[in-house]
C-alpha cells in the first residue's frame, strides 16, 4: 500500500467524482469540503478527466454538460481550462436558466399571464384593507396599474428578451427573478421540458451550489429525484460558505441519497489560519480540516479598538506596521500587498478616497448597481475618454491621445480626421482647442470637479454625453440638440455607444438628476481610484465579493458602527457584546437562521482567503468582551489579540 500524503489525501473524493460521471450510469453527488480544499480545482479536474469515449459520444448526439458557476469570471476561467471546447456548457446560473426558457414564447406568454393576475390580485386584496393616502396605498396603486398594463401587452410580444447582466428595460424584457422562477417552473411542472433537459444534459454540474437562487436549487432537486439514474447533478461547495440569503439554507440535508466525496485538506492556508477556521467552523457543522505539513506556522492578529472616536485610518496604519514586525515580512507596510476586506463598498470607497462619487451614486436604484460594478454608461465618459486623454496629455504622448480622441470623439472619428463643415467648428482644430481647454483646466486647478470638467467636453463637444449627464448641464436643449446633430451625421458610428435612452426605460427621474449633479461635485482624482476599485485594481474587496479567491495577506474589517445595512452581518452580536434582539432569539428559539450564523459564514470566508497571514480589525463598544470571547472559544491566544491604547495606535 502506498503512504498517505498530503497531494493524495483526498484523491479518493476525485475518483467518486468521476465513476459518477458515466453515461452508462450517471449518479448525483455533493462534494461536502471546506475552504481552499481545491473543490474548483476538483471540478476543472472532473471536466479535463473525461474519457474521449464519453466526449464523442455526447458529441455524436449533440449532448452536453452544464456547468454553472457563480460568476462570469469563474466561468471564463473554466472555459479556459477546457479550451472552449463547445461540448462544455460554461455559463452562471442566469444564463443557463436563460438558455432553457429562450424562444418559448408561448410557454412564457402562459406563465407570466397567470402569474401577473395573481400578484394584481394579492396587491388588490392588500389595496382593500389598506388605507388611502398613505405612501403604501399609493404604490400599490402605481404597481397594480403597471402590472395590468403589463398584462394588456403581452399579447404583443413576438419574443421575449433577457439580458442576464442587463438592466432588462422594455416591455418584451424578462426580469432576473421571472428568467430563475420560469425555469424553475417548467423543470417542475412540464414533463416535455423535462425531456429536453435530459436529453440535452446527462451531466449539471454547480459550483458554489450553496449560494444558487433557491427556487431553482430546489427544482433541480425534484427533477434529479424524479429522474435518478438518468442524469448526473454534481453539486460543488460548502455550506459554511453560503453568505447569500439565496442559497438553499438546508442543502446539506436534501442530498442524502447522493454521493457524498468528502475532502479533508486545506491546501491553501497555512496551519495557524486553518485552526482559526476550524475553530469558527466548530460551532457551525464541526466539521475539521488538515493543513498541509509543508504550510506550517503561519500568522493570525485580531486588533480591537473602540468604535466611537477611533481614527480608522491611523488605527489600520499602525496594524499593518504591526503585522510587518512580527511576520517580518515588509509587504505588509504595503497597503497595495494587502488585501483588505470590507463589509460594504462604503467602507472602501472612504479608504480609498472617492466617497464624494460613491456615496450619491450608489443610492438611485437605476444607477446603482452598473455603478458599483463599473458598467454604468454615463460614468464611462469620466473612465473611458477623460481620463485616458488627460493622461496621456499629463504624459506627453499625443499618439495614445489621439487613439483616445478617434475612439470616441464625435470631432474627429475613426474613418479620418474630418474637416469642419455646416458651420460648425469640427475636425481636427475643434478637437485640439477642445483637449487645450481641457488640460487648461487642469493647469489651473490640479484636481478639477467633475462638473468643471464636463462643462468643457460640452462647450467644446469633444466626447458625446449621456442623457443622465446632460440633463445635469445649465443649459441642456442647446448641447443636446447640437450633439443630436453631430451623432446624426456620424451614424451608425456611434450606434454602440448607447446614448439614448432604451424603449421602455423609465424617463430619467429627477433622483437621477438630483444624484448625478451631487456626484459631479467631486474632484476628478476621484474617477481614477473608483476605476481601480471596480477594475479590482484596488487592495480592497468586500466579504461577499472574495468567494473562492486567496491572497498572501489579508486584513479583514469588522466595523458595525459604520455598516449601513444592519441585516448583512453585526459582529457584535457574534462577539457577545450585544444580545439578539427578541425577534432574533425567538427565531433562533424556533431553529431559523440569526445574524449570529450568518456573520460567522461570512468571518469564515474571509479569514479563509489568506494564505500566509491574517489580520482582523474590530471595533467595537466593548474591545475586552471581544477579547473575552475570542480566548475562551479558543480561537485566540492572549498576545494574538492587540487592543488599541487610547490614542488608537498600540
Ligand atoms: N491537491 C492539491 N494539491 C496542491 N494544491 C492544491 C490541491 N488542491 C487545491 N490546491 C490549491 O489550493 C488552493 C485552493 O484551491 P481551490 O480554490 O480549488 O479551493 P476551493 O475549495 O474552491 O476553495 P474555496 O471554497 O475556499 O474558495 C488553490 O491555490 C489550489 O491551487
Amino acid at each position: 500500500m502506498t503512504d498517505v500524503t498530503d497531494a493524495t489525501r483526498d484523491a479518493g473524493a476525485d475518483a467518486t467524482i468521476r465513476a459518477c460521471l458515466s453515461l452508462d450510469q450517471p449518479r448525483s453527488f455533493f462534494l461536502f469540503a471546506g475552504a481552499g480544499s481545491g473543490k474548483t480545482r476538483s471540478l476543472k479536474e472532473a471536466l479535463e478527466g473525461l474519457d474521449t469515449q464519453t466526449l464523442t459520444t455526447l458529441r455524436k448526439h449533440s449532448r452536453k454538460i452544464a456547468v454553472i458557476t457563480y460568476t462570469n469570471a469563474a466561468a471564463d476561467e473554466i472555459t479556459r481550462r477546457v479550451k472552449a471546447d463547445p461540448v462544455f456548457q460554461v455559463q452562471t446560473i442566469h444564463s443557463f436558466a436563460w438558455s432553457l426558457i429562450e424562444g418559448r414564447t408561448a410557454d412564457i406568454r402562459g406563465w407570466l399571464e397567470s402569474n401577473l393576475r395573481t400578484e394584481i390580485a394579492e396587491i388588490q386584496a392588500a389595496h382593500a384593507k389598506g388605507r388611502a393616502g398613505t405612501d403604501a396605498h399609493d404604490k400599490r396603486e402605481k404597481k397594480m396599474a403597471s402590472k395590468t398594463k403589463r398584462l394588456e401587452r403581452l399579447a404583443e410580444i413576438r419574443a421575449f428578451t433577457y439580458a442576464p447582466e442587463g438592466d432588462n428595460f422594455g416591455r418584451d424584457a424578462l426580469q432576473h427573478t421571472e428568467v430563475i422562477a420560469l425555469a424553475a417552473h417548467f423543470l417542475t411542472e412540464s414533463e416535455t421540458f423535462q425531456n429536453i433537459v435530459l436529453a440535452r444534459y446527462p451531466f449539471i454540474l454547480i459550483d458554489e451550489s450553496q449560494d444558487t437562487m433557491k427556487p431553482l436549487m430546489e427544482a433541480l432537486l425534484t427533477f434529479e429525484a424524479r429522474h435518478r439514474g438518468r442524469i448526473a447533478l454534481g453539486l460543488l461547495g460548502d455550506t459554511m460558505q453560503r453568505i447569500y440569503t439565496d442559497g438553499l439554507r438546508d442543502l446539506d440535508q436534501r442530498v442524502g441519497d447522493f454521493s457524498q466525496p468528502a475532502k479533508q485538506m486545506n491546501h491553501r492556508s497555512r496551519k495557524r489560519i486553518v485552526d482559526l477556521a476550524n475553530s469558527i467552523r466548530r460551532d457551525d457543522d464541526g466539521r475539521q480540516q488538515r493543513a498541509r505539513e509543508d504550510k506550517p506556522g503561519g500568522t493570525v492578529r485580531v486588533f480591537i479598538a473602540p468604535s466611537d472616536g477611533t481614527d480608522r485610518a491611523v488605527f489600520e496604519a499602525s496594524a499593518r506596521a504591526e503585522m510587518a514586525r512580527i511576520t517580518g515580512d515588509s509587504a505588509w507596510q504595503n497597503a497595495e500587498a494587502i488585501k483588505t476586506l470590507t463589509i460594504e463598498r462604503h467602507m472602501a470607497a472612504a479608504r480609498l478616497g472617492f466617497s464624494e462619487l460613491f456615496e450619491p451614486l450608489s443610492k438611485p436604484d437605476k444607477l446603482k448597481d452598473g455603478f458599483r460594478d463599473g458598467t454604468l454608461p454615463a460614468m464611462r465618459l469620466f473612465t473611458h475618454r477623460v481620463l485616458p486623454l488627460v493622461t496621456a496629455q499629463r504624459n506627453g504622448d499625443a499618439f495614445a491621445a489621439m487613439a483616445v480622441l478617434r475612439d470616441g470623439s464625435p470631432l474627429v472619428d475613426k474613418r479620418g480626421i474630418r474637416e469642419g463643415g455646416g458651420g460648425q467648428a469640427t475636425g481636427l482644430d475643434a478637437a485640439r482647442a477642445g483637449v487645450a481647454a481641457l488640460m487648461t483646466l487642469f493647469n489651473d486647478e490640479p484636481d478639477p470637479s467633475c462638473a468643471d470638467v464636463l462643462a468643457v467636453v460640452a462647450e467644446h463637444r469633444l466626447f458625446p454625453i449621456h442623457d443622465q449627464l446632460r440633463a445635469c448641464l445649465p443649459d441642456d436643449n442647446l448641447v443636446a440638440q447640437d450633439m443630436a446633430d453631430i451623432l446624426a451625421e456620424l451614424d451608425p458610428l456611434f450606434d454602440e455607444l448607447d446614448l439614448t435612452t432604451p424603449e421602455g426605460t423609465p424617463p430619467a427621474e429627477t433622483t437621477i438628476t438630483e444624484a448625478w449633479t451631487q456626484a459631479l461635485e467631486a474632484r476628478f482624482s476621484q474617477v481614477a481610484r473608483y476605476l481601480a476599485y471596480v477594475e479590482d485594481r484596488s487592495p480592497y474587496g468586500t466579504h461577499q465579493g472574495v468567494k473562492g479567491l486567496e491572497f498572501p495577506r489579508v486584513m479583514v474589517i469588522a466595523d458595525d458602527a459604520h455598516t449601513r445595512f444592519k441585516g448583512l452581518a453585526s459582529y457584535e452580536t457574534l462577539f457577545g457584546v450585544k444580545p439578539l434582539g427578541p425577534a432574533a432569539q425567538k427565531k433562533a428559539d424556533n431553529g431559523e437562521e440569526t445574524t449570529i450564523e450568518r456573520t460567522r459564514r461570512l468571518l469564515y470566508v474571509t479569514c479563509t482567503r489568506a494564505e500566509e497571514s491574517l489580520a482582523l480589525v474590530l471595533y467595537s463598544e466593548a474591545p475586552d468582551t471581544i477579547r473575552r470571547f475570542l480566548i475562551s472559544n479558543g480561537w485566540m491566544a492572549e498576545d494574538e489579540i492587540v487592543i488599541a491604547a487610547t490614542d488608537g495606535t498600540h
